[in-house]
């Protein structure tokens, strides 16, 4: 993939933090923000991984990177980043809220630290970082933040019942700050893709449909980050996404409800 030109035109040789950029969509981001000019703070916990494509970006697009490990499960990781980013005087101009994960399943049967710690990466970690990060952004009249949300935050779905709660929190937090902040030159969008390549279904326990059709996580990121740049508050990376939300609009959300349990609902439920 070609590098974007309003990409570089509003990031090239600004800093970026990237969350969950060990895998899936978060590499998709941080390779297209690497291609178009951005310096890199990645994160995640497999630091094997982060290092090798800050090295492998590095090379490729002469950007600078920083690897930060962290797990976002922890209350003091945010603040642990906070403090070696901006704390050390590296302004940060864009933060990616990407890191996350679900559990596909009946959750009477799930683990329940399983189902706790969704909550605290996929919710508490993005109010966490982006309350630290946002007073520098708005300082500064400029300052981008992109939120990972998900298809599954337009409607309840069940069998993923608390990972589509935590995305709907996502939606919904982004698409309001960017109300709030848009004012002082900081802009906030919800990036809400359906089926993407990548670990999401290795972690979440296999989907049911896996004849479903996944989107490639670098199309998904280019959309995501345009989008941001173009000052969209939510982004629907694939036209099937955008037409079911549409759709559902018009049909009471009990219908959509009982649907997605037949479509989610694993075969030991009867
Ligand atoms: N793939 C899909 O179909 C969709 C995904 N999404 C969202 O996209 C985002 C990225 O997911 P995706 O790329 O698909 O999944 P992947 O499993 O491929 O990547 C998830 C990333 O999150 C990181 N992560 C998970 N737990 C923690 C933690 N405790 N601390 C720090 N980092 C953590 C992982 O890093 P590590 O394990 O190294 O810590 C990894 O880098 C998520 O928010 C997900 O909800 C939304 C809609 C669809
Ligand atoms: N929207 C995806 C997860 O968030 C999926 O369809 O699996």
């Amino acid at each position: 993939m070609t590098a974007s030109a309003i990409l570089s035109k509003t990031y090239k040789g600004k800093w970026a933090l990237v969350t969950g950029a060990s895998a899936g969509i978060g590499v998709a981001l941080a390779e297209d923000l690497a291609a178009a000019g951005a310096n890199l703070v990645l994160t995640a916990r497999r630091v094997d991984r982060l290092e090798a494509l800050a090295q492998r970006l590095q090379e490729q697009h002469g950007i600078q990177t920083r690897v930060i490990p962290a797990d976002l499960a922890d209350p003091a990781a945010p603040q642990q980043l906070y403090e070696a980013t901006e704390g050390q005087g590296l302004e940060i101009d864009l933060l990616i809220n990407n890191a996350g994960f679900g559990y596909l399943g009946e959750f009477l049967r799930s683990d329940l630290a399983f189902q706790r710690t969704m909550v605290d990466v996929n919710c508490a970690a993005v109010v966490d970082l982006t309350h630290r990060y946002l007073p520098g952004m708005v300082k500064r009249r400029r300052g981008d933040i992109l939120i990972l949300a998900s298809t599954a935050a337009y409607q309840p779905v069940a069998y993923m019942a608390t990972y589509a709660a935590t995305k709907v929190f996502d939606r919904y937090f982004a698409e309001a700050l960017a109300e709030e902040v848009g004012r002082y030159g900081v802009r906030v969008s919800a990036l809400c893709p359906g089926p993407t390549e990548s670990e999401f279904g290795q972690v979440a326990g296999s989907r049911k449909e896996e004849k479903r059709k996944y989107q490639p996580a670098a199309e998904v990121a280019r959309l995501g980050l345009e989008g941001l740049v173009q000052g969209k508050t939510w982004v629907i990376p694939y036209s099937g996404g955008r037409i079911q939300v549409f759709a559902q609009r018009f049909v009471p959300r009990r219908i959509i409800t009982k649907a997605a349990e037949k479509m989610f609902r694993p075969d030991t439920v009867k």
